[in-house]
């Protein structure tokens, strides 16, 4: 690869709060200079931006001056720091945070230009919660008529996606959904808007448009939901491009916001979790990449077809061309130790942390790590934030057992952290059980800076860890994917085995702590089925609403 020695590829990620550019060596990945734009309107949650509009709670909206802003400020501020000539930038590739969907005109214009007033006419951003109760008329006509995709999402697609979202904007502003020409990921509108083209990648059609075998859930089905549903796909892409494909070639108009050569190749969009499996060259089958941080996403290509239960979906090329691509997760994990530091810590913690200049969760750690597996006697289930895979329940909640009146705050957050490994131990034994192998355990995301976290779930998986070497896995991910789409490599994997990082065996299990391990997980798996069916949380949950009116 001598003749890419000198070139360059861009990667951007489009988180939820931010979008984030890198400035990625072709030859041999390095990354040279990064810059961060941080969204002026965030997550709209309240008001519609410049008006009185007040959204109802579950709502979740974004701005798509917001992704521009991203395209015209981290973009060349990356380009600046890594101190290269813009003129040897040959590719750029996105990713994006999905389901982030949005309505838009024949030509791309995002309707919240037009009718800003509406809400339906915003981006909803992936977790606008506010169509769970379209998702389960979804999922509960999709079994009774035993529609074939179902199975392929684990039983149950989520209020996240696609579909849930747009019989929502139907039902709730028909007029939005009538000037709706294209129903588009925002993973899609980007790229557009830098290549004039549309394109629809193969990935959010497949994990969050419910695209399988070809095709999208019938009219019949559709029909069946609502008669002015009927239609709906015509307002989705037809025909997919393939993930590392070439979505098109940079405007001139994006080439003045972006400061680099107009023409250079702009790659297929994607997902945040998909991509990163290329930035931890975890490309083949049997490698599963645990993006970990306030959720944990696990993304694994496959040759395998299987119906996992409670799985994410699986997606033929979802993750790369020619390998079914499964997903699952765990919808709390950094969010769960979150809520513990800030609601079950004394002063007196918050203090010495202070003291010593560490963070109360580097303190906790400390803490927790002097201790023996089982020591602090307790269990606990990982469902704070309700359970994604392998139960596919958000009306589940946390439980914590084995609390007595010498409990400290530090047996508490081990526990936790014990919960989450247990819940990924869970879900690697799901794939498993399924026939779906899993040959190794890739970690990325922000809590690979816990090490102690790292070593229990070594541990509690019985297996080594692989890490990612990149804390930028997304847009690394995205800039493998434009080195394929520029032509610089015939494929995502051999780009991935070019320009990726990974540490395999990074942390190794201890037979003896395993083994301890093992008792707690049997234990685990007994409150998992108890309280698994909800009947106790579901009715804790109702009375809880009913309080609150
Ligand atoms: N030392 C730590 N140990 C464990 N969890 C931590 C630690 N520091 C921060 N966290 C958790 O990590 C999460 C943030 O992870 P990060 O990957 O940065 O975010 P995101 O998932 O939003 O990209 C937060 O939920 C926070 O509670
Ligand atoms: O569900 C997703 C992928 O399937 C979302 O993209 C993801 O959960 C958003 O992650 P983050 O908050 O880390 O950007």
């Amino acid at each position: 690869m001598s003749a890419n020695s000198d070139s360059y590829v861009i990667g951007v990620d489009f988180g939820t709060l931010s979008g984030r550019a890198v400035v990625v060596r072709v030859s041999d990945g390095a990354e040279l200079g990064t810059a961060v734009h941080e969204y002026t309107h965030r997550v709209i949650e309240d008001r519609l931006p410049g008006t009185d509009v007040r959204l109802a709670p579950d709502w979740a909206l974004q701005s798509p001056h917001d992704w521009l802003d991203v395209l015209r400020t981290a973009v060349p501020e990356a380009v600046a720091a890594a101190g290269i000539d813009p003129a040897r930038v040959i590719g750029l590739g996105t990713d994006f945070t999905a389901c982030t969907v949005l309505p838009a005109r024949a030509d791309g214009t995002p309707l919240c230009e037009e009718t800003p007033e509406r809400p339906h006419a915003w981006p909803k951003l992936w977790k606008h919660h506010a169509a769970q109760a379209h998702a389960d008329r979804i999922n509960a006509l999709a079994a009774e008529r035993g529609e074939t995709w179902l199975p392929r999402y684990g039983g149950k697609i989520s209020s996240e996606w696609q579909f849930a979202k747009a019989l929502q904007v139907l039902e709730e502003d028909p007029e939005v959904y009538a000037r709706t020409d294209r129903w588009i990921e925002a993973a899609d509108w980007i790229v557009w808007q830098l290549t004039g083209v549309e394109t629809r990648n193969v990935c959010t059609a497949g994990y969050k448009g419910i695209f399988q075998d070809g095709g999208y859930p019938s009219a019949g089905f559709l029909t069946a939901l609502n008669p002015g549903f009927a239609g709906f796909t015509a307002k989705l892409g037809q025909e997919l491009s393939p993930l590392g494909g070439l979505a098109g070639r940079l405007t001139a108009q994006a080439a003045g916001w972006t400061g680099l050569p107009e023409g250079i190749a702009i790659a297929v969009g994607n997902v945040d979790a998909h991509v990163t499996s290329a930035a931890a060259d975890a490309v083949r089958p049997g490698q599963m990449v645990a993006i970990m941080g306030t959720s944990t996403c696990h993304v694994m290509p496959s040759d395998q077809l299987a119906e996992v239960p409670g799985m994410c979906g699986v997606v033929r090329d979802g993750i790369v061309p020619g390998l079914w691509g499964y997903e699952a997760g765990q919808s709390g994990v950094g969010d769960i130790f979150a809520w513990f530091v800030d609601n079950g810590v004394p002063a007196s913690y918050t203090r010495a942390a202070e003291e010593r200049g560490l963070s109360v969760h580097a303190y906790l750690t400390e803490l927790a790590a002097a201790q023996r597996v089982g020591e602090h006697g307790l269990v606990a289930l990982d469902w704070h934030n309700g359970n994604r895979s392998v139960l596919v329940d958000h009306n589940l909640s946390g439980v914590i057992v084995g609390q007595t009146l010498s409990t400290r705050p530090e047996d508490v957050y081990r526990a936790l952290i014990e919960a989450t490994a247990f819940g990924a131990r869970m879900i690697v034994e799901t794939f498993e059980k399924a026939g779906v192998p899993v040959e190794e355990f890739v970690a990325a995301g922000g809590l690979l800076k816990n090490r102690f976290l790292m070593q229990i779930y070594a541990d509690v998986l019985r297996r080594p860890l692989s890490v990612i070497g990149s804390d930028q896995g997304p847009a690394l991910g995205s800039a493998i994917h434009a080195a394929v789409a520029a032509g610089a490599y015939a494929d995502i994997q051999q780009a991935a085995a070019a320009m990726g990082t990974r540490r395999d065996d990074a942390y190794l299990p201890d037979e003896a702590r395993a083994d301890a391990y093992d008792r707690l997980y049997a234990e685990y798996r007994t409150l998992h089925d108890y309280f698994g069916d909800g009947r106790m949380l579901h009715t804790l949950r109702a009375i809880r609403n009913e309080a609150n009116g």
